[in-house]
């Protein structure tokens, strides 16, 4: 037997390639299953120029045997086999494609599902083989050649025994180390696992040897286990069936069966492209916020599939953050895989292919959020902050894509409403959007500023969540309306209480020395044009709410922001008489109410007091 030594440099190759090129070892059945299924296909491609061949479907398969005693694991196919010359040059040669060889020669372009290109998948099975045999009988040839390696020292190739024509590898598997088991490779679960994971949607059926038990007839206590071969792998891809031909139940049984979540979803988007980039997805939008959504081990990403076969768990480069909730995958034969078809690097396909999806996503919301309210806003219940934190995050590159799909409970509908049908519902003479922000619903129904703005009949979007007022910040305005706080300085109001306000300069003594009371704690008191029943308030001058200060404050790299605070006083109020008395008559009584005034105002606003063992002897001197 003649032995022929591997080219220098492709010894080196393979070493590279054994050790470094794939993360997981596991995906050497992923390559040899390709490879079957491309000698497959290869017969299917000769049948259709050579009548003396006629493609059978049911005769097409790749079986797959472990042998645990001699430690083995075997890959048979009726593919197109390999010659002798074939065997050398296919197996002989790293990096040389028979694949990519026999798609040139065929001219196959449009549609094909060969997978092979680079030359290299073959050699992944020396990641757990010190062994590989492999035993094939061309198409082309009466005679059966074993080719042989050990993957270091060169290969043997001689004749041998093989009737049916086609294609088995065996590989000898490595020992167990201490850190690495490759016994795990001929356990029916793994290989399972495996086949399911990056194979399950080859079209040819891949098939084992299977446990089965059954009750006994006598007895059905009892259970008899036997082997039973069966198909592994689902072999068509749903993606690839036409939508007409699936229904809902078809679609929660892909995301059950894909493990995408817990949950259900809540709407899928059944995509299939063939313009500029061609590739068909299956995008799901989950019915619930998944448990780790807003921390840090949460992972976006969709899988990605070329011609059929996994080669990336999450790619996160699919879709954008602001819609990472979504679940699925893509297929496409279009992507430039590098090497080891793990890592894309920025591939032009891949971009387009996200930039259609992301458009998908979005018009398949809006869609949602016309015609079925109630399901978009079960989304918007789950994911509604994720779109917040789109429109703010990246000096708000996004918001123009966002800005539609975002919700608020408004005060008037007592319900989520878009601001679309907030701008639609303006007042004539409404110049503004009005919002409040605060804890919940409930505290911000009963804050004093938003009293006169709800009384003069404006619509109020209420602001519950810490982003929603960063986020509205980089939007500034929709359909050309400004957003406007109703604690805000400039609130323009149909203002009836302005005249009388500014007829009012006698009080500015008492604010003046008010001020110097409340000095470092307040930037201005002054008589309030927004207050009707309550007596006080505490509004922000400037750029940062008392919001936005609560949110800076509880960040762990809080940076001491502080809102510019202004007392704001009910001049129409007894409270105020009893203030004015109190400036004329007696000082200390003055600085009494007015701590007192400020320390309610922190309350009302949900800050806590600067000194609450003050506060209550205050009221207590009140009291007495
Ligand atoms: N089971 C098989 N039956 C017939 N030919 C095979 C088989 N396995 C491998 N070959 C031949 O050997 C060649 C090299 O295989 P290898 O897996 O190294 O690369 P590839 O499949 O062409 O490309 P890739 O690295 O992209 O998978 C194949 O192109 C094919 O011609």
């Amino acid at each position: 037997m003649e032995k022929k030594q591997f080219q220098a440099e492709s010894k080196r190759l393979l070493e590279m390639m054994v050790n470094s090129i794939y993360s997981q070892k596991e995906i050497f059945l992923r390559e040899l299953i390709s490879n079957a299924s491309d000698a497959i296909d290869k017969m299917y491609y000769r049948s259709l120029t050579d009548d003396s061949l006629e493609f059978e479907q049911e005769k097409y398969a790749v079986f797959i045997e472990a042998n645990k005693d001699a430690r083995t694991l075997t890959l048979k196919d009726t593919g197109i086999g390999m010659t002798k010359a074939e065997l050398e040059a296919n197996l002989g040669t790293i990096a040389k494609s028979g694949s990519l060889a026999f798609k040139k020669e065929n001219e196959i372009k449009d549609g094909h599902d060969i997978i092979g290109q680079f030359g290299v998948g073959f050699y992944a099975a020396f990641m757990v083989a010190d062994k590989v045999s492999v035993l094939s009988r061309s198409v082309d040839s009466e005679e059966a050649f074993r080719w042989e390696s050990d993957g270091t020292d060169g290969y043997t190739i001689e004749p041998a025994e093989k009737n049916e024509v086609g294609t088995e590898i065996t590989l000898h598997l490595k020992e167990n180390g201490d850190e690495e088991s490759f016994d795990d490779y001929l356990e029916e679960y793994r290989l399972k696992q495996i086949i399911k994971k990056y194979s399950d949607f080859i079209r040819y059926p891949i098939k084992m040897n299977v446990t089965v038990s059954k009750p006994n007839e006598e007895n059905e206590d009892e259970y008899t286990e036997f082997q039973e071969e069966q198909t592994i792998n689902s072999m068509v891809p749903i993606w690839r069936k036409n939508k007409s031909e699936l229904t809902d139940d078809d679609y929660e049984q892909f995301y059950q069966d894909k493990r995408y979540g817990f949950d259900k979803p809540l709407e899928h988007i059944h995509v299939a492209v063939d313009g500029a980039v061609r590739y068909n997805a299956i995008l799901f939008i989950p019915e619930s916020t998944p448990f780790d959504y807003y921390s840090k081990e949460f992972e976006k990403g969709l899988e990605l599939y070329a011609n059929g076969v996994l080669i990336m768990e999450k790619s996160a480069e699919l879709v954008p953050d602001y819609f990472s909730f979504v679940k699925g995958m893509v297929d496409s034969e279009d992507l430039s895989l590098n090497i080891s078809r793990e890592m894309l690097q920025h591939d032009r396909q891949l971009q387009l292919i996200a930039k259609n999806i992301k458009s998908k996503i979005k018009s398949q919301l809006k869609t949602m959020m016309k015609k079925e309210p109630e399901k978009y806003e079960t989304f918007y219940k789950a994911f509604g902050r994720q779109l917040k934190f789109g429109v703010y995050n990246d000096f708000g590159a996004n918001k123009d894509d966002l800005q539609d799909l975002l919700m608020f409970y408004s005060s008037t509908e007592k319900k989520l409403v878009s601001l679309t049908d907030y701008v639609s519902r303006m007042k004539e003479d409404q110049t503004q959007i009005y919002y409040a922000t605060g804890e919940s619903i409930d505290r911000i129904a009963k804050l004093p500023q938003t009293e006169m703005v709800a009384e003069q009949g404006y619509e109020i979007l209420y602001f519950t969540e810490d982003v929603d007022e960063f986020a509205i910040k980089m939007l500034r305005s929709y359909s050309e309306k400004e957003f406007t706080s109703v604690s805000s300085s400039d609130l323009k109001l149909n203002d009836e209480n302005k005249e009388e306000e500014e007829t009012q300069p006698e009080h500015t003594e008492m604010f003046t020395k008010m001020k110097e009371i409340l000095s470092g704690k307040v930037k201005d008191v002054r008589a309030s044009k927004r207050l009707k029943t309550h007596p006080v308030f505490l509004a922000a001058d400037g750029e940062i709410t008392l919001e936005m200060e609560k949110v800076l404050q509880a960040m762990p790299d809080n940076q001491h922001v502080k809102a510019e605070k202004v007392l704001e006083l009910n001049s129409n109020h007894e409270v105020f008489k009893s203030l004015q008395h109190a400036f004329d008559t007696d000082e200390e009584k003055l600085s009494l109410y007015t701590n007192l005034l400020y320390s309610q105002a922190l309350l009302i606003e949900g800050l806590p007091l600067e000194d609450p063992v003050e506060f209550t002897k205050d009221m207590c001197k009140v009291m007495i």
